[in-house]
């Protein structure tokens, strides 16, 4: 259809526009001289408008001449007025048929007001067939050329008359060998080209090999008005479909295999892909869920499951692997959602769920908490044995508020007044209480108690310790108490907001009487002791709640300090990790080690939840991991490295802009080229190499981006 309407032509492509103007007025020699001249054999006649009159031909002349007519006659009798003629936008192929059927060899042409055109003959007619089969048949050669299939035409013989570039390929053949050479010479398999018998008969796929080359080859033959005159041999290769195959079935294979380890667990899995479908469940989901595979499979997890909530785990700020506890289908269970990655891409996730034993993760929970509390309690207690005396000055930052802090601490160090440390876990609560007894000069101890950490059944005794006989197993003796320890000294009551409300009371007391009688005992103990308060909670609402007593939170909230969060002043970060390191590697006896632009850039960047006992975890960590006396960015836990950077954001080193020394201005400002270096090396690294990823997490485009590593060297 394509190739028959793109052949379309009309007569006006073909025609003779060439022909002179010849008028009734004409000798019958001037007549003649044109035939000479213009070969035409029809010549048409027109009047002074170029209108159509009729027409002349050799034979109409001969005719005159025979009637002893003298050539310097007008022709205007010997015109024929009958003429066949024909319009210039006919169609070509409907001409040729009408002149076949007229059986005239040539016409006049008209235009669509009947004046004259041209002519049309046989010759034009056959250079328009000519064209239309060259044209034909470069696009058929082209076709065949480019064909996916592999072609092979054959003679009678089976002597190969053309090839495709795809069978050339596919046989690894030239084509200028394989023309007119027997085809069992390519395919010596295929035995019914072996003789030279035509081949009549069509032969069905067959598979064969050629050079590694995995073949299908199909034969068949041609016939022309039941004359065999050769046949072609259609060829496609395999191999890499068999490959996907092979592939496919080793994916299968997987999948099975994972499908059935799925299976044996006791916990339920659920996989989501991007779209936040589900892909993969096991038997486990199915029962915990109570709903059929054809309920859950191919459904979108929001619709099936809603109480997972799943598909917020496709999102690019989700952290993942958190264990959450939740209930779904009125059933209680542990919750844990991991992000499927390919191509840094996040392209799903899998919810693990726990629903079965429960009691045993809870009793498994419950001995980790106790044990915790007592490591803290024993932390505690070692602390007043060998407890260092902490001076305010090793508090190092250089974030005006805090140092603002310190100076207030300092100030204060010397009165009475309580003090209430609030901030963040981590966040040097401690170290201010250290420091603040350490300038108060007072001549008694500095006594840490841990709210969180004292037993319930041990709370009266640890405060105002016991008297002699006080209980079965008591220490002969009795034993004092932490008030009586810190006796003008500090108690320093750390995570007050766990204290239970009846030891509230009971301290409240001791604060307004200074005084107590020891659990047991009826002797009454005067203190003087300064109260240091520290805690994470939001005690005001506590209060609101009837949670904390107003009246002890009055007590304590004499004089207050809020310790800023490490991400709050980052541009502390690198000066704290430089010192942790220096104090870790003495302790170590690891030398000198520095830490790398990249390391300082990376820790910069985090958000530090568990504030500087968090990174001195993660820097002591690192110190384990390292080889030489550098800290590189490998040696960081793996969540420091790939960190989720917010990339409309700035680092938080960068917010404050009010800091003498900023950290990371230092890499700037100390050395521009370098800092730029370990900016793209740290970037690299959060992408894995991707540099285009990389271009877009420094907001550079990807020109800028590769300038950027040539002229660095970082390539
Ligand atoms: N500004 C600082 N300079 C040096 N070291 C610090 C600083 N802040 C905290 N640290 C160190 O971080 C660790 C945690 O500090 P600290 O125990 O005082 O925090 P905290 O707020 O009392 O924590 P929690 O509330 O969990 O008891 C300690 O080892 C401490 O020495």
């Amino acid at each position: 259809m394509l190739i028959k309407n793109s052949f379309t032509q009309t007569v006006s492509n073909y025609m003779n526009r060439h022909v002179p103007k010849l008028t009734d007025q004409h000798t019958i020699l001037d007549a003649v001289k044109i035939f000479r001249k213009d070969k035409i054999w029809i010549l048409p006649v027109m009047d002074e408008q170029n209108l159509f009159v009729g027409a002349l031909t050799p034979s109409a002349i001969f005719k005159a001449l025979s009637e002893n007519a003298s050539i310097d006659e007008p022709i205007l009798p010997y015109i024929i007025k009958n003429t066949i003629t024909v319009y210039e936008t006919d169609d070509l192929t409907e001409v040729r048929s009408f002149l076949l059927e007229k059986q005239v060899g040539q016409a006049v042409v008209l235009s669509a007001d009947n004046r004259v055109s041209g002519v049309l003959d046989t010759k034009n007619i056959i250079q328009a067939y000519k064209t239309r089969s060259d044209t034909y048949g470069y696009s058929l050669e082209s076709l065949f050329q480019h064909m996916q299939t592999g072609i092979l035409a054959l003679d009678y013989k089976g002597r190969i008359l053309v090839a495709n570039h795809a069978a050339e390929s596919m046989c690894n053949i030239k084509r200028d060998y394989s023309i007119g050479h027997h085809f069992s010479e390519i395919f010596p398999d295929l035995i019914e080209f072996k003789s030279d018998n035509p081949q009549m008969t069509d032969i069905p796929l067959q598979r064969i090999t050629i050079d590694h080359k995995k073949l299908l080859v199909k034969y068949k033959s041609l016939s022309r008005e039941s004359k065999y005159w050769g046949g072609i041999i259609l060829i496609s290769d395999l191999t890499d479909y068999e490959e996907i195959a092979k592939e496919l079935e080793i994916t299968k294979r997987l999948e099975r295999t994972l499908q059935t380890v799925l299976n044996t667990t006791n916990d339920a899995y659920i996989v989501i892909d991007q779209t936040g479908k589900i892909d993969m469940i096991n038997e486990a989901a199915m029962d915990f869920t109570k709903k059929p595979k054809q309920q859950l499979l191919g459904r979108s997890v929001k619709l099936a499951i809603p109480e997972i909530h799943l598909e917020e785990a496709l999102n690019d700020d989700f952290q993942g692997e958190k264990l959450e506890a939740m209930i779904i289908e009125k059933r209680k269970c542990l919750v844990q959602k991991t992000p499927i990655f390919k191509d840094h891409q996040r392209v799903g996730t899998i919810a693990k769920i726990i629903y079965k034993d429960l009691n045993k993760w809870k009793s498994v929970i419950k001995t980790l908490t106790d044990l915790e509390k007592e490591v803290s309690f024993y932390r505690g207690e070692l602390s007043l044995i060998g407890g260092t005396p902490f001076d305010l000055d090793d508090i190092i930052t250089q974030d005006p508020e805090l140092k603002k802090l310190k100076h207030f601490a300092r100030q204060s160090a010397s009165g009475f007044s309580n003090v209430l440390l609030l901030g963040e876990s981590g966040t040097g609560k401690e170290l201010f209480a250290r420091g603040i007894h350490n300038a108060s000069h007072r001549t008694g101890k500095f006594i840490k108690v841990n709210c969180a950490a004292i037993p319930e059944e041990l709370w009266e005794s640890e405060f105002f310790g016991y008297a002699d006989g006080a209980f079965t197993g008591a220490k002969k003796g009795g034993k004092p108490g932490k008030f009586e320890l810190a006796h003008n000294g500090t108690l320093f009551l750390d995570e007050i907001g766990d204290m239970p409300l009846l030891m509230q009371v009971k301290l409240l007391r001791v604060l307004q009487e200074k005084e107590f009688e020891r659990v047991g005992g009826n002797e009454t103990i005067n203190v003087n002791v300064r109260i240091i308060a520290a805690t994470n909670k939001n005690l005001t609402e506590m209060v609101a709640k009837n949670e904390f007593r107003e009246d002890l939170f009055y007590r304590l909230n004499v004089i207050v300090l809020n310790i800023p969060p490490l991400r709050e002043r980052a541009h502390d970060i690198p000066l704290l990790a430089k010192s942790i390191t220096k104090k870790l590697c003495h302790l170590m006896g690891l030398g000198n080690v520095h830490l790398s632009k990249t390391v300082l850039m990376a820790l910069s960047m985090y958000q530090w939840p568990g504030n500087v006992r968090e990174l001195e975890n993660a820097v002591e960590r690192a110190l384990n991991a390292i080889e030489s006396d550098v800290l590189e960015i490998e040696h960081l836990p793996e969540y420091i490295q790939k960190q989720k950077i917010n990339q409309s954001s700035e680092p938080p080193a960068l917010k404050k802009t009010n800091v003498e020394q900023v950290s990371i201005s230092d890499f700037y400002k100390l050395n521009m080229d370098n800092a730029e270096k370990d900016t793209i090396t740290f970037a690299l690294n959060q992408t894995n190499g991707n540099r285009t990823a990389a271009a877009k997490l420094l907001g550079i485009s990807r020109s800028q981006f590769y300038k950027k590593l040539r002229k660095l060297d970082i390539l």
